[in-house]
């Protein structure tokens, strides 16, 4: 009895240690964001890119030849600090975003976004607007139709719509929302999908009967439903529905999909994690607003076109000569059918450059003279922040070491 009080007295003391320390650690964590955001500005003054992939590098060969030092694994060093640059390349870029564009700052950001709160588009709409000046007003939509419509007659500012998922591939209706609107794509985030088993009672996997989620979340986690074997599946609009639905029936044999975090809003928690069939799942959005943003040229910037080509052999592969003749890396093809004209294609193109480069114009005026219908349906940041290769790092600092 005496010992079992004297360990929980120590674990009490070791536990008062490691909050303090993690205390620390927000504090410098913040005092660094203070820091690089003063170097944005000094990127603003002088003209400079934010991205130095020379510093980055040599900052982490830096960094995990002191963290093996103290005893810190390589691997756990460079993923720590891939999220810090990341996240001071994203806020830097942010900064540089506001700065070019000073009337697009506003003090309240209405935001539209499918479903409602805790669904996976809810959380992608927090992690782009903590990064822009301004309050965040919420408002949940039932369908794309809808989302696009609020931000089309300023009920919204700005929509946030998922375009493609790295296990279920792009999102159709998106696209074919794109082509018909006068809206410009502003921004794009990359986001994690996690999906998890999320109820409300104490209960296990084997015991739940019905499952609520949306098609998407179905269609990603697809093994594991095979594994379930017979459970009833109810899709639903969006992943907070679904939460919702489970909140409310509060029982042990019900069990809806979404994230940890959007379930924590609704009570839900998760009793079995990572569900989808590709351990790396993401979501990629667009941010999109009435008015196209002026992206700095010191930002890395992509812009996405959308063209009809004409009806003769060979007509894409020509057009994509013309960015290919121009050194502009296309990142994404997307062809989509045309409405009422069949087996003719609209097609989505991603590049990475910014429209006010002298080879992107160049290429653009080449694009518009040859296609049948063309449009560029915005240049925004390029939120893709590719870190430093871990293993070159890791290979060099342990060369160094022992060299
Ligand atoms: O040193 C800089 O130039 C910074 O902008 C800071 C920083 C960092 O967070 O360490 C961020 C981006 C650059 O690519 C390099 C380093």
């Amino acid at each position: 009895m005496e010992v079992n009080k004297m360990s929980v007295v120590e674990l009490d003391k070791l536990r008062e240690q490691i909050t303090s320390i993690d205390q620390q650690l927000l504090k410098l964590l913040a005092e660094r964001q203070q820091c690089t955001n003063q170097v944005a500005e000094t990127k603003i003054t002088h003209h400079i890119p934010v991205r130095d992939h020379k510093r980055e590098e040599q900052l982490l060969v830096s960094l995990i030849k002191r963290g093996q030092g103290h005893g810190l694994d390589a691997h756990y060093v460079t993923q720590l600090f891939h999220v810090i640059i990341e996240d001071s390349v994203l806020n830097q870029q942010a900064l540089l975003a506001a700065r070019a564009n000073p009337g697009s700052s506003l003090p309240l950001n209405r935001v539209a976004f499918l479903g409602d709160k805790g669904s996976y588009s809810y959380l992608a709409t927090q992690k782009y607007f903590s990064r822009r000046p301004g309050e965040l007003l919420e408002i949940g939509c039932q369908s794309f139709g809808e989302i696009i419509k609020k931000v089309e007659t300023n009920e919204a500012d700005y929509a946030v719509l998922p375009i493609e998922n790295t296990s279920s591939g792009s999102i159709n209706e998106v696209y074919d929302q794109l082509q018909h609107t006068h809206l410009s794509i502003i921004g794009e985030l990359t986001h994690p999908i996690k999906h998890a088993l999320l109820v409300t009672q104490t209960t296990d996997v084997n015991r739940i009967k019905t499952l609520y989620a949306h098609p998407q979340v179905f269609a990603q986690c697809s093994h594991f439903l095979a594994e379930l074997g017979n459970v009833e599946v109810i899709t639903c609009d969006s992943t907070s529905a679904a939460m919702m639905t489970v909140n409310e029936l509060q029982s042990d044999t019900v069990a809806a999909i979404g994230s940890e975090a959007g379930g924590a809003l609704y009570g839900l928690h998760a009793i079995k994690s990572n569900l989808a069939n590709q351990k790396e799942n993401h979501s990629r959005f667009f941010v999109v607003a009435r008015q196209p943003v002026n992206v700095p040229l010191q930002v890395p910037a992509k812009t996405t076109l959308v063209m009809s080509t004409v009806q003769k052999s060979g007509a894409l592969v020509e057009a994509l000569l013309i960015l290919k003749n121009n050194s502009i890396n296309m990142t994404k093809l997307e062809s989509r059918p045309i409405t009422g004209n069949p087996w003719e294609e609209m097609f989505y193109i991603d590049v990475e450059g910014n429209i006010q480069d002298g080879p992107m114009q160049v290429a653009l005026e080449e694009l518009k003279n040859t296609t049948r219908y063309f449009k560029v349906l915005g240049c925004y940041p390029n939120d893709e922040i590719n870190p430093t290769k871990i293993a070159a790092v890791t290979a060099l600092a342990q060369d160094k070491q022992e060299g």
